[in-house]
């Protein structure tokens, strides 16, 4: 295309991207001039309420970035042509200016190519700065034209600088990132990716477009992504309410099963115990121990009559109630009902008539019935039962029998045991085992979608929790196995799959890697080996980047200067230690004039991260200091330097006074 052509088509867009977003703030004007009349207009307080949350999330979805064009990419089918952006435009009379980039005609922008075009004859990217348009790349798929991943606009979204929170990608998924996206509500799938893969990215986006697809279904069940802690959380909270969802709940799974205060610690061998799936065994054992056999007839006084129900009957009614596999809260009540219910014939029979609803709960709630039920089916809370078997060796012994060793049955028990169960220290793992027993007295509700990420390093008891509150929904799991630092981590996707109650879910790898510079995934793959799993190396798609590896007898010293020298680039700078060299390094920072910040408050440029907080997060410059001790911290200290090495997007410098483990020297 001649210059002048080119000059004359990017004004043109320029001039649709401003028409676009004075159509937009129209449209945002329009919501808020309701949610103003809104309370007024609605019928009573609960309406009025419904649809004042409503109207302000619609205010909120339909927000302008200023710093983010509105479309990033156009479509010709023949000759008709589509913008794609972050939400659908219209002009004042319902015309689309701009398509939703989860709409169907936009799949084609992510799916197209020159060997099967879709109906597509031309693909159009464009680049941005600040907000406007800067550039544009046509792709004729008719004339067989395809860039792939050599595009210009996609090489610079992957370059750019780092800074603040994790953004989305809609301007650049790739197609197999894409068909992940797109799965089916009802499809759980699993996908194994090499760090920088996009799997959180995925995730993300794979929530956003379910969100669209199946708006009403999924706002009334709900969505939940789970992640491994607050500063991944935080690191992530900005790509949902960018892509126009603000309503995604966002959780670590201790906080989503949060039931009490977790104030006590648990030894590792003691923590691995509970956190195993035989777990599961001895506390439905344990629970389902307190039903007992009825061993005498009930007799109900009730005025002139006295109503008798035999042991048999009771009985009858117990087993039943028990071969339905409710929950066991469930099924108390049930009982109840069911022995109130042969009240209720005797008294018909009798009086030629039906109780009233009072009489009904007389006799639901009244002693004897009462009385029958707590000898028979009593009430047992999720705290009081794990208490129970933690405070108790026989009443441990006899559920564990069996599933558990000796030894492992003598790491459960408390050595100093708490008068209550409100006295408790509990730990998080107690906290686990809590909310298995709670699902076993009462099921929680099901959400509709839950996105799992770093789930490689969840627990047989951590899935079990996860399988409850997704058990009529679809998970999207994500991880990769060769960045499992938790004492359970997953070694095999298939057993997780399984105790996340989705076995026949695929597992689906990602090899394309769009974070780490290629010279440093060849160096972190070179740990590969040495992890003990199974699992696809990573291709990096970028071959800029820096790596450099430096022996020095002052590591503080070094860091500071690589830290200075990474200052005088564009970009974030993460400096990664083990966990209790931080601040000593973050003296020799402050003391050399360099300002940093933390994960809670990451204020600076520069970030100060332990080593046991960086998975997820990412860096332009990263400096590891001393890979040795990072290591020697924890028994997976190995794949916790694998998951360190590949947080830098650009230059990452490793500086030592200890031999670098032998696998990197
Ligand atoms: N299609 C894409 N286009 C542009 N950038 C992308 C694309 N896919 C991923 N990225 C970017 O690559 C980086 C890594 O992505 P992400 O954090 O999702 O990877 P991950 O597989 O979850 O990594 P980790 O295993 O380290 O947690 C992010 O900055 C993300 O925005």
């Amino acid at each position: 295309m001649p210059a002048s052509d080119l000059d004359t088509d990017l004004k043109n867009e320029r001039e649709h991207l401003a028409s676009s977003r004075a159509a937009l703030r129209r449209m945002r004007d329009r919501a808020e001039a309701l949610f103003a009349t809104g309370a007024n207009v609605a019928g009573d307080a609960y309406a009025a309420e419904t649809l004042g949350r409503t109207l302000s999330r619609r205010v909120a979805e339909l927000a302008d970035d200023p710093t983010i064009p509105l479309f990033f990419g156009r479509l010709w089918f023949e000759d008709e042509p589509h913008h794609i952006g972050r939400r659908h435009v219209t002009d004042d009379v319902g015309e689309p200016m701009v398509l939703d980039w989860r709409a169907p005609i936009s799949r084609a922008f992510y799916r197209a190519s020159a060997s099967d075009p879709q109906g597509v004859t031309v693909r159009r990217r464009f680049g941005f700065a600040a907000g406007e348009l800067t550039s544009f790349e046509d792709e004729h798929l008719d004339r067989g034209e395809e860039l792939g991943t050599k595009s210009r606009i996609l090489t610079a979204e992957i370059e750019r600088p780092r800074v603040g929170p994790m953004r989305d990608i809609v301007a650049t998924i790739q197609p197999e990132q894409d068909e992940l996206v797109r799965a089916d509500l009802e499809d759980s799938i699993c996908v194994q990716g090499a760090p920088g893969t996009g799997k959180t990215a995925v995730g993300l986006h794979r929530a956003a477009y379910l969100l669209y697809l199946h708006r009403e279904r999924l706002r009334r069940s709900g969505v939940l992504i789970l992640g491994p802690n607050k500063a991944f959380l935080s690191y992530i909270s900005a790509v949902l309410p960018a892509l126009g969802e603000v309503e995604v709940e966002q959780s670590t799974v201790d906080e989503l099963i949060a039931r009490m205060p977790v104030r006590g610690r648990d030894g590792a061998q003691t923590a691995a115990v509970k956190h195993d799936g035989r777990m599961a065994t001895v506390l439905h054992r344990a629970l389902w121990r307190h039903v007992q056999k009825p061993v005498e007839p009930m007799v109900v006084s009730d005025g002139s009559y006295r109503w008798r129900i035999t042991e048999e009957a009771l009985r009858r009614v117990v087993d039943e109630a028990r071969r339905e596999g409710l929950p066991y809260g469930i099924g108390r009540e049930r009982v109840r009902a069911r022995v109130v219910g042969l009240l209720q014939r005797q008294a018909e029979a009798r009086r030629a008539e039906s109780p009233s609803d009072a009489w009904m709960r007389r006799m639901s709630r009244g002693k004897p019935v009462t009385e029958f039920i707590d000898a028979v089916w009593p009430a047992v809370t999720p705290e009081g039962l794990v208490f129970g078997l933690l405070s108790d060796a026989a009443a441990l012994a006899s559920a564990a029998d069996g599933v558990l060793t000796a030894e492992e049955q003598e790491l459960l028990l408390w050595t100093a045991k708490p008068r209550t169960p409100k006295a408790a220290k509990w730990s998080a793992a107690d906290a686990v085992l809590i909310d298995e027993a709670a699902g076993l007295i009462e099921r929680p509700s099901s959400f509709g979608h839950v996105v799992v990420d770093e789930a490689q390093d969840l627990s047989a008891m951590q899935c079990r929790a996860i399988a409850r509150r997704s058990e009529h929904g679809s998970i999207t799991l994500l991880g990769d196995l060769a960045q499992g630092t938790a004492p359970w981590a997953a070694t095999d996707w298939r057993e997780s799959l399984r105790h996340l109650g989705k076995p026949d879910a695929p597992v689906v790898p990602l090899t394309t890697g769009f974070r780490v510079p290629a010279a440093v995934v060849a160096l972190a793959n070179r740990l590969l080996p040495e992890l003990a799993v199974d699992v696809p190396e990573a291709v990096s798609l970028r071959q800029d980047g820096e790596l450099h590896l430096e022996a020095v007898s002052d590591v503080d010293a070094a860091a500071v200067g690589e830290v200075r020298a990474a200052l005088s680039h564009d970009g974030s700078v993460g400096v990664i230690a083990a966990d209790a060299a931080l601040d000593r390094i973050g003296a020799a920072l402050a003391a050399a004039g360099v300002e940093t910040g933390t994960l809670d408050e990451p204020s600076a440029r520069v970030t100060l991260v332990p080593a046991s907080l960086a998975k997820g997060l990412e860096y332009d410059h990263v400096v590891v200091v001393e890979p040795a001790q990072i290591v020697a911290a924890e028994p997976r200290g190995l794949h916790r330097l694998y998951v360190v090495l590949t947080r830098a997007v650009s230059r990452l410098a490793v500086v030592h006074a200890e031999p670098l483990p032998a696998a990197i020297a």
